[in-house]
C-alpha cells in the first residue's frame, strides 16, 4: 500500500464523517480517494474532514472538506465538531482555530463533552449565496417544485453559511415531504450555480424547529450542521422564532444561537466509532486492530 495516514470514522448526530490526518503532508485527499472510501463497507461517509498544517499565523489547522461525491465544501458543522473532539483527545487542548474555505472558525469542547463551533456570519446577498439571478429579498425567492397549480415546496429562504443553503418552510410534518425525490432536482437547479444544500424546516415552538436536509454532494443525511444554522437564522430573521433555537434533525438536536454580533454558534455532540490508516491518494484503508 502507498503511504498511509491515520483516520477516524466518526459522526455528528449520525452525519457520517471520516477525519483524515494530513498533517506533515503537502498533498491533499483526492476525489478518487473520497469516492473509493465512500464505497467502503465501514467507511461510508457523507463528508471527509482532512486536517492540514496551518500556514496562517495564529491559526491551529487548515481543514479541507470533501463530500461523498468528491466535491469540496466550504463548511461542515457536524464534521467540525468531530475534528474538535479528535484533536482535544489527542492534544488535551479544548479550544482550536481552523482555516476553512468559509473563513477562520473557532471551536471548543465543553466539560460535558458537547462541542461549540462559531460558524461565522450568514451571507444573504444573492451573489454571495450564490444565485445565478439577482434577488433583492433572499428571505424568500421565487422557486417552486411540484405541480404548478399546487407546488409542494416553494419560496425558500436562501443564504450562505460559507456553503449555499435553501430552506423551505413547511406546515406539515417534515417527514411527509418526498425530499428524496425533490432534493436532487433542487440541489442541481440552475438558480444555484454552485448547487445547494436543500432543507425542509418546520417551526415546532418559539425556540424549536424540525429539519431534514438533502445535502449538496452527499444526499439525504441524518444531520446537517450548517443547514441547522441556516434554518435558525432564517427563522429568527423572519420572526418565526427568537435568535436561540433547538433544531431537531433526524439524528438528534443541535442548539443554534445567532448572536447579536451576527456570528452563528452551533453546539452539539460528536462520536468516535473506529480508527485506521488510509492512503489519501487511492482511498485504500485498514482498520486499526482493536485491543482485545
Ligand atoms: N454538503 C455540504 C457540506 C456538509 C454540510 C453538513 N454535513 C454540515 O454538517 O454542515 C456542502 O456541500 O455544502
Amino acid at each position: 500500500m502507498g503511504s498511509m495516514v491515520p483516520f477516524a470514522k466518526m459522526n455528528g448526530l449520525g452525519n457520517d464523517i471520516v477525519v483524515i490526518d494530513m498533517r506533515g503532508r503537502s498533498d491533499a485527499v483526492t476525489a478518487e480517494a473520497a469516492v473509493a472510501l465512500a464505497r467502503g463497507d465501514r467507511t461510508g461517509f457523507d463528508q471527509i474532514m482532512a486536517i492540514h498544517d496551518s500556514k496562517t499565523q495564529g491559526v491551529d489547522y487548515r481543514i479541507d472538506i470533501l463530500n461523498r461525491d468528491g466535491s469540496r465544501a466550504q463548511a461542515c458543522g457536524n464534521g467540525t465538531r468531530c475534528v474538535v473532539q479528535a484533536l482535544a483527545a489527542e492534544t488535551g487542548r479544548k479550544s482550536f482555530t481552523f482555516k476553512t474555505l468559509a473563513g477562520i472558525l473557532t471551536a471548543e469542547e465543553h466539560a460535558d463533552g458537547l462541542v461549540s463551533v462559531d460558524m461565522g456570519r450568514p451571507e444573504f446577498a444573492w451573489d454571495k449565496v450564490p444565485l445565478s439571478e439577482e434577488f433583492h429579498d433572499t428571505s424568500r425567492i421565487e422557486l417552486q417544485i411540484g405541480p404548478i397549480e399546487a407546488p409542494v415546496l416553494h419560496s425558500p429562504a436562501v443564504m450562505s453559511m460559507g456553503n449555499p443553503h435553501a430552506i423551505f418552510w413547511v406546515s406539515e410534518d417534515v417527514w411527509s415531504y418526498d425530499l428524496e425525490r425533490f432534493g436532487p432536482l433542487l440541489e442541481n437547479h440552475p438558480i444555484f450555480p454552485e448547487r445547494a444544500n436543500i432543507s425542509i424546516a418546520r417551526v415546532t415552538g418559539d425556540a424549536s424547529l424540525d429539519l431534514r436536509t438533502w445535502e449538496r454532494g452527499a444526499g439525504l443525511t441524518r444531520a446537517c450542521g450548517s443547514g441547522a444554522c441556516a434554518a435558525a437564522v432564517s427563522a429568527a430573521r423572519t420572526g418565526r422564532t427568537g435568535r436561540t433555537v433547538t433544531v431537531t434533525l433526524p439524528g438528534g438536536p443541535l442548539r443554534i444561537e445567532w448572536r447579536e454580533d451576527d456570528h452563528v454558534i452551533m453546539t452539539g455532540p460528536a462520536e468516535w466509532e473506529f480508527s485506521g490508516r488510509v492512503d489519501p491518494v487511492t482511498g485504500e484503508w485498514q482498520a486499526d486492530e482493536v485491543a482485545a
